[in-house]
């Protein structure tokens, strides 16, 4: 650690000091700006030579423009982008070991020379201010350092116990080009260093705690100016092969995880223009964190992307029931989706879908909705998904916004109006050849061997059937002469494929899948079930069958049909499903679409492979463009790794075939019930490339208080974990609230008016934002009650708290959070750590709370 082991001087020093050293930093931010200005005009100035060398024509000016547009443009970018504090840093540094100085100018040496402290006292050897980008002043001397430097470490990592060479580290604030303040640690406190013949003052409270002490709003912050030292080793850890880092609540893994996604791009961004994958749980932690990288000066070359919208097309958060969930999610998907794609080419006897059609029917009618109706087997929700319906809140657009519920289906690729064929006739040689439905089945069957993609089988099953109906021809005996039969092979071929007909019956009979169609067809119980077959026990298959039938436009008898259809909602974990299936189903060839003219293509008639105009062209930004295109990253980050099923592992994992990897989680917060078959799957993804491990212990998120209360859950879910430090305290202890006096009513309107009444007392307390946790299924409730209160309250289902964080948290209900799942109680873990100031908890008759409203779950 470092900060907060450091000292910070009680604010001794006065006013005046204190003003003459924010003056002395504005003196020197000036010049920076000046300086980049110069810059800026250099860059604008190599923009226009760039355009004019395009004119050339040779093929060198023009890879050299096109080398020198790029460079040039994104430079500008950076120095055009405002920041709020280009400058936030600065380390006052004893004399080096060697004197040796790096390519930065600054010295290289992390020890200081023998003799620089005599007599506990020192001189500052040299100053270096640390900032979002590097900058030399026109005599390469530094002016700032980039924070990624490795001239920058000593600023993160030095402390008191290993100063090194720092004596004071500053954390400069600025706004602009206008210096706020600044904040000392000192890291050598028992000395007295002078620079320039002055004492080193040191100012304010030590810049870690201002930092965590400021309103949270609904984006997170980077944190480039207070990088705690075990931060930092991992920010900064070798990209080589995996990178593990675990860590508890607000230990700031998800911090680490963005700043290390810039470091790496500053390491090597050659390397790197492959494009770095950043894998968030949700749409809602994607917003909350997406501007992060921008402010640390990279955005194009890393797509950060929710587990829900992986794969192109899906943009999805809505939840399956936790039932339905862990048959999604677990391995035996795999092969069940394997015999499904093979299985959905094959006919289907007439009314097998009557179970389907009724179980889609009562869907449609809103049974089995996710709101705790039963199936039968006597649990909760099992397959409904949870807040599909629109809710129309506006929190979260796109969890409504699946494109099936918004746009009409397309027509059905290739899907026949009235069913399979169960025979083929053609008319040759003036004579009828027939196949019949056993010789077509014996033929698919023939076609469908091995582990070939089902799509790209077609012209495979085409030929066969060629085969088999010149078999049946006997022409083949009329010819002795080889050259003659292959010509008259060649003639008959061509005879029977051009006819329209033909064509026809190989559409009906080997459709095109898609994998959206597939899942629609396996919203079929009875066909399900013959596919399921030793994965699935009847009543997996029945809860499957019926969470599918949302993505069923079907309502025919036949499965093909619904094939090309499958538009209705998806789920999150259909979308690893989707993911799966187009690579059992391979993609059809398409062809090849036509590239956009470089205008620079007609001055010089010479073809460019790619140019920088059209890699940047369309009007589509880079970042559009990398989302939509990329399948194959060259470093992929996952985020809250504890929660991905292992389905979401083999999608994740052909994100990152080649890829260096870092995986940041904590076990205690998994929502995944069956921990040992993710972890299974995570090591499938990763393969086996060594690893290297860090751990986090430090919470910078969570008071004391609030800490203290969450270790209570963490030591239920998962006896003998160890709780992270809270660093700070605010003497605020959690506040416990029933919904009515005493008697914890669990009636709804009771439950409204207690959590409406707790959330406003909260948004007078603080200054920022206020999050409500409910159980999933209340979800849509809690957006309701709490709209009039304004965008500084957000209403959240459990699963969707993760990784956010607010001023304020109000957790509802900790018994129904606990008892909706088997990982239930380490889903409540997550919703009491949110908090980063003060936490409500509000009980129902169902928490048991005793006389002091403490629920039964909490109580020590
Ligand atoms: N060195 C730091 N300086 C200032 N703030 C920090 C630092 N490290 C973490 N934080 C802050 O602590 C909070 C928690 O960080 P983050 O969300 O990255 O934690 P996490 O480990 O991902 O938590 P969770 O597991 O709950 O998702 C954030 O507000 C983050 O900005």
């Amino acid at each position: 650690m470092a900060a907060h082991n450091a000292t910070h001087a009680p604010d001794h020093a006065s006013d005046s000091v204190r003003d003459r050293e924010i003056e002395a930093e504005q003196t020197h931010l000036d010049r920076v700006y000046r300086r980049l200005e110069e810059k800026i005009h250099e860059a604008e100035f190599l923009m226009d030579d760039a355009a004019k060398r395009g004119q050339v024509g040779t093929p060198g000016a023009l890879a050299e423009r096109d080398a020198q547009v790029f460079q040039a443009g994104v430079h500008l970018h950076r120095l055009n982008s405002e920041y709020e504090d280009f400058l936030f840093g600065r380390i006052d540094l004893l004399l080096g070991k060697d004197g040796k100085k790096g390519p930065d100018g600054a010295f290289t040496s992390v020890e200081p020379a023998d003799g620089a402290i005599e007599d506990g006292r020192a001189t500052i050897a040299e100053t270096l201010h640390i900032g979002r980008l590097g900058v030399l002043d026109a005599d390469y001397s530094p002016l700032v350092i980039d924070w990624r430097a490795p001239a920058a470490a000593p600023f993160y990592r030095a402390t008191p116990v290993a100063p090194g060479r720092v004596v004071r580290r500053r954390v400069i604030r600025s706004k602009g080009r206008k210096v706020l303040g600044v904040e000392d640690d000192l890291m050598r406190p028992e000395i007295t260093a002078t620079l320039d013949g002055e004492e080193l003052p040191a100012i304010g409270d030590g810049a870690l705690m201002a930092a965590l002490g400021r309103a949270r709003s609904h984006t997170m912050r980077d944190i480039v100016a207070s990088i705690q030292a075990e931060q930092d080793k991992v920010i900064r850890a070798p990209a080589a092969s995996v990178t593990e880092v675990e860590g508890g609540p607000g230990t700031g893994k998800t911090a680490v995880a963005l700043h290390r996604a810039a470091y790496l791009l500053y390491q090597d961004r050659r390397r790197y223009a492959g494009g770095i994958l950043i894998v968030s749980p949700t749409p809602l932690l994607v917003a909350y964190t997406e501007g992060v990288l921008p402010s640390l000066g990279e955005e194009g070359q890393v797509a950060i992307r929710a587990l829900g919208s992986l794969v192109d097309g899906a943009e999805t958060t809505a939840y399956d029931s936790p039932a339905v969930a862990r048959i999604k999610g677990s391995s035996r998907m795999q092969k069940l989706l394997r015999k499904a794609a093979r299985g959905a080419l094959e006919p289907v006897a007439p009314g097998a879908r009557s179970t389907g059609r009724k179980a889609a029917k009562a869907a449609a009618n809103g049974d089995g909705g996710g709101s705790g109706t039963g199936d039968g087997d006597g649990q909760m929700s099992l397959d409904g998904l949870f807040g599909a319906a629109g809710d129309g809140t506006g929190q979260d657009a796109s969890a409504h916004g699946s494109r099936g519920r918004r746009t009409p289906p397309p027509p059905a690729a290739g899907a026949p109006a009235a069913g399979q064929p169960a025979h083929l006739r053609v008319v040759a040689f003036g004579g009828r050849i027939e196949l019949d439905a056993d010789e077509l089945r014996a033929i698919r069957q023939s076609a469908l061997g091995g582990t070939a993609p089902v799509n790209l089988l077609r012209p495979r099953a085409r030929r066969l059937i060629l085969d088999a109906l010149w078999a049946k021809s006997g022409a083949a005996r009329r010819y002795t002469d080889p050259e003659l039969a292959a010509e008259a092979r060649e003639g008959f071929d061509e005879d029977i494929t051009t006819e329209p007909d033909f064509q026809e019956f190989l559409d009906a009979w080997w459709p095109e899948l898609t994998p959206r169609g597939v899942l629609a067809a396996m919203a079929d119980e009875r066909l399900l079930g013959r596919w399921a077959r030793r994965l699935l026990n009847p009543r997996e298959v029945r809860q499957l069958a019926r969470s599918l039938q949302r993505l069923d436009g079907g309502g025919t008898s036949h499965a093909h049909k619904a094939m090309g259809d499958g538009h209705g909602p998806l789920s999150v974990h259909d979308v690893a499903l989707l993911d799966e299936l187009q690579m059992i189903l391979g993609a059809p060839m398409r062809p090849a679409r036509p590239r956009e003219a470089d205008p620079l293509d007609h001055l010089t008639g010479l073809e460019e492979l790619t140019t920088y105009t059209e890699r940047n062209g369309g009007g589509r930004s880079r970042r559009e463009r990398l989302d939509e295109e990329r399948t194959d990253y060259a470093h992929v980050i996952v985020d809250e790794a504890q929660d991905l099923t292992p389905m979401q592992w083999r999608m994740v994992g052909r994100r990152g075939r080649h890829a260096t990897w870092t995986v940041v989680g904590d076990p205690a917060q998994s929502s995944w019930s069956d921990p040992d078959e993710a972890a299974i799957a995570r090591d499938e993804a990763l393969g086996t490339r060594p690893r290297r491990r860090f751990t986090l212990t430090v919470n910078y998120r969570n008071p004391a208080e609030i800490a203290e209360l969450a270790a209570r859950v963490l030591a239920l879910a998962m006896p003998g974990m160890p709780s992270p430090k809270a660093v700070r305290s605010t003497g605020l202890e959690p506040r416990f609230a029933l919904t009515s006096d005493g008697a914890g009513s669990a009636d709804d309107a009771a439950l409204e008016r207690a959590t409406v009444a707790e959330a406003e007392r909260l948004l007078g307390e603080v200054d920022g934002t206020v999050g409500v946790v409910v159980a999933m299924n209340r979800r849509a409730q809690a957006r309701r009650w709490l709209a009039p209160l304004g965008d500084r309250v957000v209403a959240l289902g459990s699963l969707e708290a993760k990784g956010l964080e607010y001023d304020a948290t109000l957790v509802v209900s900790p018994a129904e959070i606990a008892d909706e799942s088997p990982a239930g109680l380490r889903v409540l873990y997550v919703a009491l750590t949110r908090a980063t100031q003060q936490l409500t908890v509000l009980s129902t008759e169902r928490d048991e709370p005793d006389a002091a409203g403490v629920p039964d779950l909490l109580r020590d």
